[in-house]
């Protein structure tokens, strides 16, 4: 039994159906792969140098300074708690500042993080209420040019389900070809209802997709209670290359 919880698996237990088709791959590590993942995310130094630094803000991704790092993104409504993922997977360098806020729109431009020698995590500014009036430009010029982007982590509020700007995001994603995969954020502040009636929504839209780009697994986490994070910070260190799991 892994001591780390995937949410999800947590929930299957309250309904009969499969939330995840059987027919389809649960990323599901060993607690050993977890361990050597999480441990990408804690180390503090590597040689000299800080192992996790904020590398700068930039309008698009033309800006961004030459780098060969594969780069992992973060999109989703305003609000929906992107750079507060952000935050909580950087935890252990509190030195590293990422600004969260209570105001819809906050985050104007891509915030660049290096992660040890391994990768970038890129915040991005949120698409509906207060998004920037560069949006096209900037974020999506981003996701549809960047050739180190190797996956987008597409958030969604367990709370609220998908939107009808999640859907265009969803749209936008399959038409231009970009690998990506659904978060569910906020876990803690929905009732078990809800996150399951739109945890079930999100399944389906993945499978409308018919899995080319969307991964069939959605990701359940909470910034503040930490649910879900050990989870996804191993998948995000499978995706860029960090570490293997075995049966994927
Ligand atoms: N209860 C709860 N609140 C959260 C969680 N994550 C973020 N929040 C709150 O949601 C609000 C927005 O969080 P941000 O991380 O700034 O959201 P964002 O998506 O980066 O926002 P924009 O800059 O508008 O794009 C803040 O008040 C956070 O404290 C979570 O896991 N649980």
């Amino acid at each position: 039994m892994p001591s780390y919880v995937n949410p999800l698996i947590e929930l299957q237990k309250y309904v009969s159906i499969p939330i995840i088709p059987p027919e389809e791959a649960v990323f599901s590590p060993t607690e050993e792969e977890v361990f050597h993942a999480t441990k990408i995310f804690t180390s503090s130094r590597v040689g000299s140098e800080e192992a996790v630094r904020f590398v700068g803000t930039y309008i698009n991704g033309a800006e961004m300074p030459e780098s060969s790092l594969p780069e992992v993104a973060f999109l989703g409504r305003s609000n929906v708690g992107k750079s507060s993922l952000i935050r909580s997977i950087l935890g252990a360098h509190p030195q590293v500042r990422v600004n969260i806020s209570k105001k819809p729109g906050h985050t104007k431009a891509l915030n660049l993080y290096c992660i040890r020698h391994h990768f970038t995590l890129v915040d991005m500014p949120g698409y509906g209420f207060n998004m920037p009036h560069n949006f096209e430009k900037s974020v999506e010029a981003y996701l549809c040019s960047s050739r180190r982007l190797c996956r987008t982590f597409l958030l969604v509020d367990a709370d609220v389900g998908l939107t009808c700007t999640d859907n265009i995001a969803l749209g936008m994603m399959k038409e231009a070809g970009i690998p990506f995969v659904i978060v569910l954020t906020k876990i803690d502040k929905a009732s078990r209802h809800k996150v399951l009636k739109n945890l079930f929504a999100v399944v389906e839209a993945c499978k409308q997709e018919g899995g080319h780009t969307c991964f069939s697994q959605p990701f359940l986490v909470s910034s503040h209670s930490g649910e879900g994070l050990l989870l996804l910070e191993t998948f995000i260190a499978y995706v860029t290359g960090c570490i293997e799991i075995k049966g994927q």
